[in-house]
């Protein structure tokens, strides 16, 4: 047994005491103590001990021989070790590194060495087996590098695998608690220091390091250098750890160079990373502080650490967090690096604009949805349809400019948007053999019937863009329709086929003839949809210059999304037949409805509702650009739910309008003088007599029943409801500026200006409108002569005359009055179009966003498969005015029987 000295230097302050302690127990005969208790204490010990397994094993160990070379390069090994310890910051001793050094003068080994003998037992044991292991670890090592110094001294060996334990306590235990701590203990401050083998990679990785970031240029910023920061450290701690990591950074950098280069995922995953790694790199950078100065380059470093990690195996314990920071380090470093200036800033706009959907928006061309905020919204459910159209109209054919402008009479925001028409650019893509281009004109080209349609002039229709036009109807995008089974039906036979023909239809009945086609009932074979199929024959459209018609109903349908208007589901052309297929009307017409009434006349509710929705269509209609033209009840067919759907626009035009939001104080209808007659007097003696104006009602004011209103004043509205209706915010779609010289119509629903020749426009419908209601409620038109040139004199000549029965009330009367007035200007609606018209107190009470809900009046049985023929002209019917009313009346509809 040996001096303790050696030991008791490596000890710990903390555990000198204890130290001292046993040394006072077992050191007595090193002392020389001369306590006689003490002495015969350690006699007796030392029999103990003599007797005991211990002093054997000891024996056996001392007659092991232990160079004192290996065991003096130990002793010195150790020193150095506490040297470097306490030398600077790198001297840091872990926990770890700590037990082992103080095991062999813990109170639990039973003896202690000398110098010469300098270990105890358990120290030696302890000490062959580490050699052992040491041996091994070196060996393996010696065996990859080729730098491996063939000289390893024990003390080498032990402090390689002291490293080695060091680093896998690391990496296991401490590196998620304590990355910055337990990092560069190992790592000896000089070279001196360091056997050779132990110190080849790192030092190679660090060396390479440093090159790599003098070499790098500055293309990242301070904060790609904390990722870089954190890159070294790393290398430096662990490289095995670094091993792994560097297997993900490339899987990582595989995954960037898929990334879109204009993520904005990408974008906003970098800047998220930015901030968690900048903070963590910079708490390292506080503790390290000595690889971190230069910036450097991501990509040539990883290059770099790449070359030197392969060599590194991959250890079994992969510290998660760490590499989990890595790859977002990466990520951020690459995609920082591969982003332009430009990108970043477009990434930004398409980040604040769409946030997640980059993708979508940066790859896809499709046209934005058209919002609400692009078009007037307006309170009437149909009229947000049509504003939603005319709305993809001026996106798609025009500039759709939105401007903000003040009406004269308006006294707050007027938003235009301007709709202007594109001329034809060219057929459907989905007609390929149609190549009919509008470009001739008929004049005064009358037929027999004195309800024919005329018509001659398109030279100055305008059609919307095919494009535009098609984008929407390939799509079957007609949002009314959307749950339609029959789109669907379409859509599979087309899938099916390729493309869709007369053959995939059973033509089952004629429904009528008309002036540029013939349509037919027909069913898709297959499938229970029935539908419409107008056939025209394109030899014999040439022929007779109505190929322009043709072309403008086709154009006019595709465009059409409204309850009121049929719905286009097809076009096609088979063996030189244009053919297109529509929603089938089996209700017939209005003329055959009309026919089939007692008095072959409309009672004024029936007429009423229909009088409403085809107000709703021709309002659609104008701001769509369309100016109708054609109104008659021959055109006003008959849903099976009894709705109604207005149909034929051959005659149509097309033209320029601003559909402009109006919210006016003045009253509805502006001039109280072109309410005409004596609706503004007092004195009217019919039933429903308003004998005072109130031309406030909006299309939401509650219609009161015919006992209420008997009951009550006529202006039943309080001054604050009054004012904030007249507050809400009109609509106005009328195509004012419209001119056509064409003469178009139906005789005795001629207009007097088209007669005369002096041009017209909108307000044509208006006329038409008036004409329409007369005969609804009179069942006849006013002006029908003997002969069509009679009717057009009393058109032009004859003053209004209402007959005595049937009974129709002023209402009514004043409404036809101030539609069927010959000049044009001072028409009702002319201004403002059907804003001026739904004020009327003939439609007040009505709910117009509610009307397609309501019950329609009573339909005769007389139509089974389409009797809306001529045989259903024929055919007896009932005769129930009586009809349901859906209104709304606070938060909930009430339904009302008339
Ligand atoms: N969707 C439909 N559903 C049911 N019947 C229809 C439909 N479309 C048209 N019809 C019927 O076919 C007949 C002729 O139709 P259409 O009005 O289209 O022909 P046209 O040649 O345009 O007539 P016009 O001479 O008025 O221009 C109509 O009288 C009507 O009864």
């Amino acid at each position: 047994m040996g001096s303790f000295a050696g030991s008791c230097e490596i000890v710990e302050e903390k555990d000198e005491a204890r130290s001292t302690k046993h040394s006072g127990r077992y050191g007595k005969s090193v002392l020389g103590s001369s306590s006689n208790d003490l002495e015969r204490k350690q006699q007796q010990q030392q029999r103990e001990y003599h007797g005991s397994l211990e002093y054997d094993i000891d024996k056996l160990f001392q007659s092991i021989p232990v160079k004192p070379s290996t065991t003096r390069l130990m002793t010195s090994s150790f020193r150095n070790l506490e040297t470097s310890a306490s030398a600077g910051p790198s001297r840091t001793t872990s926990p770890s590194n700590r037990i082992a050094m103080k095991k062999p003068g813990t109170p639990q080994s039973p003896r202690v060495f000398g110098l010469s003998d300098s270990v105890s037992l358990k120290q030696a044991l302890r000490d062959r087996c580490i050699s052992k292991a040491s041996e091994m670890a070196a060996q393996k090592r010696l065996s990859k590098s080729a730098a491996a110094s063939p000289r390893v001294s024990e003390a080498d060996r032990i402090k390689t695998l002291y490293n080695q334990v060091s680093n896998e306590s690391r990496s296991t235990l401490l590196l998620p608690v304590d990355k910055g701590k337990g990092s560069l203990l190992e790592i000896p401050s000089s070279s001196n220091d360091k056997p050779s083998s132990s110190r080849s990679v790192p030092e190679l990785e660090i060396q390479m390091l440093h090159e790599s970031k003098k070499n790098s240029g500055s293309c990242l910023s301070s904060g790609s250098g904390d990722y870089e920061i954190e890159l070294d450290q790393n290398v430096v701690d662990s490289p095995s750890a670094h091993a792994f990591v560097e297997e993900d950074v490339i899987e990582i950098d595989k995954h960037v160079t898929s990334l879109p280069s204009g993520s904005c995922k990408k974008d906003d995953y970098v800047t998220e990373l930015d901030k968690k790694t900048r903070s963590s790199a910079s708490l390292e950078t506080e503790q390290k502080g000595k690889l971190d100065n230069e910036p450097s380059s991501g990509t040539e470093k990883s290059k770099t650490v790449r070359k030197v990690t392969r060599m590194i195996p991959r250890p079994k314990q992969q510290p998660k967090k760490k590499i989990l920071l890595k790859k977002k380090l990466k990520i951020g470093i690459v995609s920082a690096a591969n982003t332009t200036k430009k990108d970043e800033e477009t990434e930004k706009i398409l980040c604040q604009r769409c946030h997640c959907s980059l993708k979508s928006s940066s790859t896809d061309n499709q046209p934005p949805p058209y919002t609400t905020s692009h078009h007037p919204e307006i309170c009437s459910d149909s009229l947000s349809s049509v504003s939603n159209n005319a709305g993809k109209e001026a996106d798609g054919n025009s500039s759709g400019s939105c401007t903000i402008s003040q009406s004269s009479e308006a006294e707050i925001v007027v938003m235009k948007q301007d709709v202007s028409s594109s001329n034809d650019s060219g057929n459907g893509a989905r007609d390929e053999k149609e190549t009919e281009i509008p470009t001739s004109s008929e004049k005064f080209e009358f037929s027999l019937s004195s309800k024919d349609s005329v018509g001659d002039d398109y030279s100055r229709s305008t059609s919307m863009s095919e494009e535009s036009n098609l984008s929407r109807f390939s799509c079957g995008n007609k949002p009314h329709m959307s749950m339609d089974v029959r789109w669907e039906a379409i859509k599979h036979v087309k899938l099916q086929c390729g493309s869709l023909g007369l053959r995939h239809f059973n033509l089952l009945k004629k429904l009528g003839c008309g002036d540029i086609g013939t349509v037919y009932l027909a069913e898709l074979i297959g499938t229970n949809c029935l539908f419409a199929i107008k056939v025209m024959d394109n030899e014999f459209l040439a022929r007779r210059k109505k190929s322009p018609r043709a072309q403008a109903e086709r154009e006019i349908l595709k465009m059409l999304d409204h309850p009121f208007l049929p719905t286009l589901y097809a076009q096609f052309t088979s063996d030189n037949l244009s053919c297109l297929v529509m929603e089938y009307c089996p209700g017939g017409d209005l003329h055959v409805l009309r026919q089939k009434q007692l008095g072959r006349c409309f009672p004024e509710p029936a007429a009423r509702f229909y009088l409403a929705e085809i107000l709703l269509a021709l309002e659609y209609l104008h701001m769509l650009g369309v100016i109708y033209r054609d109104l008659k009840p021959e055109n006003i067919l008959v849903r099976e739910d009894g709705h109604i759907m207005l149909t034929d626009f051959d005659l149509s035009l097309r033209c320029a309008v601003n559909p402009t939001l109006l919210r006016s104080t003045s009253p509805p209808g502006g001039d109280p003088a072109r309410m005409s007659g004596p609706y503004n007097t007092s004195n009217c003696i019919q039933p429903f007599c308003i004998t005072e104006p109130s031309c406030q009602v909006s299309c939401f004011s509650p219609r009161l029943s015919s006992n209420q209103q008997k009951g009550r004043k006529p202006n039943h509205l309080s001054k604050t409801q009054q004012q904030l209706k007249r507050s809400l915010p009109q609509l106005v779609a009328e195509p004012t500026e419209a001119r056509s010289n064409s003469f178009v119509g139906t005789h005795e629903y001629l207009a007097p200006e088209i007669i005369k020749g002096e041009g017209h426009g909108a307000a044509v419908d208006w006329w038409t409108f008036g004409v329409l209601l007369y005969e609804l409620l009179y069942g006849k038109t006013p002006f029908k002569g003997y002969n069509n040139d009679e009717t057009l004199a009393n058109v032009v000549l004859q003053n209004l005359k209402f007959p005595d029965s049937p009974l129709v009330s002023f209402q009514a009367k004043d409404l036809i009055r101030g539609l069927l007035v010959k000049e044009p200007e001072n028409r009702l609606g002319s201004e403002k179009g059907s804003v001026e018209i739904k004020r009327h107190p003939f439609f007040e009470g009505l709910n117009w966003a509610l009307i397609r809900c309501a019950i329609p009046p009573e339909l005769p049985d007389f139509y089974e498969f389409g009797g809306g023929g001529q045989e259903a002209a024929c055919s007896p019917g009932g005769n129930d005015d009586r009809y349901l009313e859906c209104k709304a009346v606070g938060d909930h509809l009430e339904f009302e029987l008339f």
